[in-house]
């Protein structure tokens, strides 16, 4: 499933690149100034509200409200920031950055397969506060490359990890926020217990957010006592039947 949705993202990017070269791209880019990291640095307990309409698995999970529609609701309920697909594998578009950032005002991870530099101007033009940049496809010189350019965007990375190895590759780098991935993304299986077992691995002065399959608030609360900053949730929240309320549900249950 990775393969294919990289593969896919290498002919996207190539495509993009024919229809506006950087050079163009460039010149539209404003820098931005890290609003993601501020606030989840600021906050007691942080949760990422992912806008997730399809998954590659599961198909549909919910087709009651647009992403700018949930992105508001998830503003204001307590959300820290939200987390909008761009993928195509996910129904994402980068234009749903620029909607939710001009409608909102948490600051916005951009949800992407990132393997190309190209990919980091393009978030930031379309308004991104951040980029999740995932370990599993990319080197290690382009591991730093990426988290270079993204600081000169100012821009922040949410640097994902799903194995102890990709773990110890990514704290050679000076990547300050780290996602722990509860999710293989070569089965699409998720436990919250990959959660702990690399915490215990993690450097102090690193910051975790626990990713993907996170239930509820009892999930959330045995997160924030084993001593993760924040989660990042998705399908729970979409397919709930108060989508408000679970968003306060998670908010609430990580300060109790
Ligand atoms: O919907 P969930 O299980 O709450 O997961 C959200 C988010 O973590 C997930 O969308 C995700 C995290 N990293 C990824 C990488 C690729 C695809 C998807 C993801």
């Amino acid at each position: 499933m990775l393969d294919k949705i990289v593969m896919q993202t290498r002919l996207a990017v190539a495509a993009a690149k024919m229809d506006e070269p950087l050079a163009k791209i460039e010149n539209q880019v404003v820098a931005g100034s890290f609003a993601f990291s501020r606030a989840i640095k600021e906050a007691a307990w942080a949760v990422i509200a992912e806008c997730k309409l399809v998954s590659p698995a599961k198909g549909t999970l919910c087709n009651t409200y647009t992403v700018l529609e949930l992105a508001q609701i998830y503003a204001g309920n307590g959300a820290t920031a939200v987390s909008v697909h761009t993928n195509t594998a996910f129904d994402g578009h980068i234009n749903d950055i620029v909607k939710v950032k001009a409608a909102v005002k948490l600051p916005v991870l951009c949800k992407e397969f990132i393997i190309d530099e190209y990919q980091l101007y393009t978030a930031r033009a379309a308004g991104a506060d951040a980029v999740l940049l995932i370990a599993a496809i990319v080197s290690d010189a382009e591991l730093v490359r990426f988290l270079q350019i993204a600081r000169e965007l100012g821009m922040d990375c949410l640097v994902e990890v799903h194995t102890l190895a990709e773990l110890i590759r990514v704290q050679q780098t000076d990547a300050r926020l780290i996602g722990i991935n509860n999710r293989d993304l070569q089965t699409f299986t998720t436990t919250i217990s990959q959660t702990f077992t690399l915490l215990k691995h993690c450097e102090p002065d690193r910051v975790i957010i626990s990713e993907s399959g996170i239930k509820n608030g009892e999930d959330a609360q045995k997160l924030k006592t084993a001593g993760v900053k924040g989660i990042l949730v998705g399908e729970s929240l979409v397919i709930a039947s108060d989508v408000a309320a679970m968003t306060r549900e998670l908010a609430l249950s990580g300060s109790k």
